[in-house]
């Protein structure tokens, strides 16, 4: 089976140097691949080269073993940047419209809504318009959106960000149940101890280039990571 994404050579770098410059990422079904790195070292950027939202100087991007403008979107879920919702619609109209962009039949779409609002706890605000849900809540409406069609590949930058600890666990949960049906996911996040939790992988970015791999069982990850950007930063 074709890798959920396998990205090779990607280069794009930006007017004051800075970017992604010469990566090589590669996520399988089924595998959780963790993305960490320090503020500015080019996670977002690798995550919208991955997903064509942004064009790469040099290099190319596979997914599920076709190049992106023949990709089958239906099949990707993700979030980068910040969750995509319309204020004025409620949670479930914004998932339905979500599942409806995502190419979910339309006799399912009300299920599917269901069991996203479910697992991630958003009952209560299920008929309260985005525009006034908390920071925490919309960015589980965000993820709902981005995982209830079952995508094949998931991608989602910093998802911890602003969810409650309740919040994260149910992410960690969601992400898990996803990878055991055969989903790849490619994950950021700036919590190592989240990361060490669900990952298969662990890859490391520092100035837009990929410098090695943690140990999700290791003993010290945080020692490890930083020792691999010291020595890193050292060399160059
Ligand atoms: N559209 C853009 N135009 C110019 N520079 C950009 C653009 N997008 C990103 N950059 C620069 O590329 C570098 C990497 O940014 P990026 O957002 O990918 O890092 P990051 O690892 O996601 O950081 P953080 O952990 O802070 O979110 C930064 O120096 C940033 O200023």
């Amino acid at each position: 089976m074709a890798d959920a994404v396998d990205a090779r050579g990607l280069v794009r770098t930006f007017d004051d140097g800075t970017g992604v410059r010469g990566v090589d990422i590669r996520v399988a079904p089924g595998e959780i691949h963790a993305l960490v790195g320090l503020n500015g070292a080019g996670k977002s950027t690798l995550m919208r080269l991955l997903l064509g939202m942004l064009k790469p100087d040099r290099g190319t991007v596979a997914i599920a073993g076709r190049s992106l403008e023949g990709a089958d979107w239906t099949t990707v879920g993700h979030l980068v940047d910040y969750p995509l919702a319309y204020g004025e619609l409620t949670c479930r109209q914004n998932l339905a419209l979500g599942a409806r962009l995502h190419g979910v039949a339309p006799a399912a779409i009300e299920g599917i809504v269901d069991a996203a609002i479910e697992e991630l706890h958003l009952g209560q605000y299920a008929g309260r318009r985005a525009g006034k849900l908390s920071l925490g809540n919309k960015q589980r409406l965000g993820l709902a959106s981005a995982l209830q069609h079952s995508p094949r590949f998931i991608v989602l930058d910093e998802p911890t960000n602003t969810l409650d600890p309740a919040g994260v666990i149910l992410l960690r949960e969601a992400l898990l149940r996803r990878s055991d049906t055969g989903a790849g996911v490619f994950v950021s996040s700036h919590h190592l101890d989240e990361v060490a939790r669900v990952a298969d992988r662990i890859s490391v970015l520092n100035a837009g280039r990929i410098i090695g791999t943690l140990d999700p069982h290791g003993i010290d990850i945080e020692r490890s990571f930083f020792e691999l950007v010291h020595s890193d930063d050292v060399t160059a």
